[in-house]
């Protein structure tokens, strides 16, 4: 009992030093000045320099004006935070530098309604200014999130995810940034005189409370993030830096090239980058001096929430009608439908990259697609643009396809004759649909068929390539075989699945000599070593794996974004211009379907009168065989 009293006798000893000690702290004001005249004189100067550094929404008061129009401006390099006040009635801008410089901590997290307004006030102001798309904003809060709430239109635009709010969240965050920071190869495998990479983006990471189950890993990996980011186009905004010591371990000390936000009881602090050249005290002492600007400032007030929604609505609408492309943009003019030769490989133009369109080909380097995307991801959209791209550039002599839709809508049957409309591809020769893989592998053996044909055409000229067959006057259109949700197909041990798989594999390797191409697509891609064929690989979101697995330029793609890789997946540091990889927008081709009917009707009505439908397979129907003429292109042409 004895012991219990003197040990709760210590601990209010213990408490009332730290109560003292945090009032001596609070009392440490920083001098007054009595140079009054050069206060007045210096905090003009400062006020003209900070307007210079921070033009518009990056120095306006944002709780006074309304800064106006949203900038499509340079790159925010320095940014106020708050205002200095030397003398009781002298003040200026405090302006720190952040993007292309380094780091900005605050000492407290954002659960000090002070933090939480300077956090909304920079987020705001970085927003309104960056030229569009070139800010990559990751957010953490795990005081609950609502700090960011009122930027809730980003996240439905998908222009900035909601803030994580849990250990996990952080963790997936911090990979994230990580990639964007180390180039993908270890250095000893990178060549030497690489030329510096440009950084078209610049990645921010806020977080504005750690997670109280955050680890001595997960703290030591945001260091190594702050020595190496700025390099690499990361910055971090960290409330609550240094964390609490985690156990035993001694306190962290300030974050590698930061400016360093100390808060005080009525006002903050400023040191670090760029206002101490010395390293500031690791924790707060009333006897030590404070190494960075000696002078009281008052941190930026929450932005009103309407100019925040106004804001974000304006950046979420601009994006949004950026990112409109119609399927008619894809296409050639009308009138020019059906002009181009397939003879030394075919292309189509598959999204828009900015303005300009980006187009992908069949070629002998380029043989066959892969494409990836998890369920509703907007692969059949993307098919269905890539069919109707080629079927309106190639008339059916030059192209003809084999379609296989094991899908559950099944959306490739629309190039089929039915009962509301009995128009159809005229380059479809024949269909699979209905997860029909018996279907599917009749017509894979259809396929194989053709291929040993052609092997022996090619022979009998005396040639190994398609284009030399064209050359000579052989009239072979090429073929393209896409298969949707391909994964349905190849699954299980069964035969069909052996059969199958063997039947792929034969055509994607000698496919490209004979003319014909494989477009294959499903939510899980990477499970089979034929892909080594398909050096074109399109990873719609949550697609990523189509790609190599240290390329990360697919993740966090909304509907109707594609990363279009020539290299087999190929990486390369995020940002950085990479010729074999480009990110698209296309379009939604059901988003009009009266546009669709009417493409469909005119390319039918546009066929050789005599040409028959496609042979459809569904639900186990075997269609009857087509007559032969029309497996011998190059008697039915004649
Ligand atoms: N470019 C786009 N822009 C906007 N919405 C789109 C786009 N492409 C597709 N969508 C929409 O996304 C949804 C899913 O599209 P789609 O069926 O093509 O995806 P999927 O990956 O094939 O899906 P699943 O795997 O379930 O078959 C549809 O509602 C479609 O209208």
């Amino acid at each position: 009992m004895e012991r219990i009293e003197q040990a709760a006798a210590l601990h209010r000893q213990a408490a009332a030093v730290v109560h003292a000690a945090a009032q001596a702290l609070d009392d440490h004001v920083p001098l007054p000045r009595t140079d009054l005249a050069e206060q007045h004189e210096l905090a003009l100067r400062l006020t003209q320099a900070a307007a210079k550094l921070t033009p518009g929404w990056l120095g306006a008061p944002l709780d006074k004006v309304d800064p106006g129009p949203l900038g499509e401006q340079r790159r925010p390099e320095f940014i106020r935070i708050g205002s200095g006040h030397p003398l009781d009635d002298v003040e200026f801008p405090a302006v720190v530098p952040l993007l292309g410089a380094g780091h900005l901590t605050f000492s407290a997290d954002s659960r000090d309604p002070r933090v939480a307004g300077a956090l909304r006030s920079i987020l705001l102001r970085l927003l309104a200014t960056a030229p569009a798309g070139t800010l990559i904003v990751r957010a953490v809060d795990a005081v609950g999130g609502a700090l960011f709430a009122p930027f809730g239109a980003l996240a439905d635009a998908g222009l900035m995810p909601p803030a994580v709010t849990e250990r996990a969240g952080l963790q997936a965050i911090l990979t994230e940034a990580e990639h964007w920071v180390m180039p993908n190869r270890p250095a000893d495998q990178r060549r030497p005189a690489a030329r510096p990479r440009r950084r078209d983006c610049t990645m921010l990471l806020i977080i504005a409370a750690l997670p109280s189950a955050v680890t001595q890993d997960d703290l030591a990996r945001i260091v190594g993030l702050a020595q190496n980011g700025p390099a690499a186009g990361l910055h971090l905004i960290i409330a609550g830096w240094p964390p609490l010591p985690l156990g035993p371990k001694p306190a962290l000390p300030a974050l590698p090239a930061s400016t360093q936000v100390s808060l005080r009881t009525e006002y903050s602090l400023i040191g670090g980058l760029p206002f101490a050249t010395a390293a500031p005290p690791t924790g707060p002492s009333p006897t030590e001096v404070w190494l960075g600007l000696h002078v009281p400032v008052k941190l930026d007030p929450d932005p009103p929430a309407r100019l925040t929604q106004r804001v974000c609505g304006e950046l979420a609408e601009r994006f949004t009608a950026q990112g409109q492309v119609h399927l008619m943009d894809l296409l050639p003019d009308p009138d020019q439908w059906w002009s181009e030769t397939s003879a030394e490989g075919m292309s189509t133009t598959v999204g828009l990259a900015g303005d300009t369109p980006v187009s992908l080909h069949f070629t002998d380097l380029t043989p066959h697609w892969l494409v990836g995307g998890r369920a509703g991801a907007g692969k059949t959209a993307f098919l269905i643009n890539v069919l109707y791209g080629l079927c309106t550039r190639y008339d059916p002599d030059e192209l003809q396809l084999y379609l296989l839709d094991f899908s559950e809508t099944g959306a490739l049957r629309q190039f089929t004759p039915t009962e509301e409309d009995p128009s159809w591809l005229p380059h479809a020769l024949e269909v699979g649909v209905d997860s029909d893989r018996e279907g599917g592998l009749a017509v894979l053996r259809s396929l194989e068929r053709e291929l040993t044909r052609r092997t022996a055409i090619l022979n009998d000229a005396g040639v190994t390539r398609f284009h030399q067959l064209r050359s000579a006057g052989a009239p072979i259109p090429r073929i393209v075989c896409v298969i949707n949700e391909f994964q349905r197909l190849l699954a299980g041990n069964d035969e069909i699945a052996a059969e199958a798989a063997n039947l792929l594999e034969s055509v994607a390797k000698q496919g490209r000599s004979v003319g014909m191409h494989l477009v294959m697509c499903s939510q899980k891609a990477r499970s089979s070593n034929i892909f080594g064929q398909f050096l074109v690989r399109v990873a719609l979101p949550g697609g990523g794996d189509v790609l190599e697995a240290t390329n990360d330029s697919a993740a966090s793609l909304p509907v109707g974004r594609a990363v279009v890789n020539t290299a087999g997946g190929l990486g390369g540091p995020r940002g950085a211009t990479r010729g074999h990889e480009k990110t698209v927008r296309f379009p939604d081709p059901h988003a009009d379907a009266q546009v669709l009917a009417a493409l469909r009707q005119r390319l039918w009505q546009a066929r050789e009168p005599a040409s028959a439908p496609p042979l459809v397979y569904a639900a186990g129907r075997v269609p009857a065989p087509r007559p032969p003429a029309a497996l011998q292109p190059d008697t039915a042409h004649d």
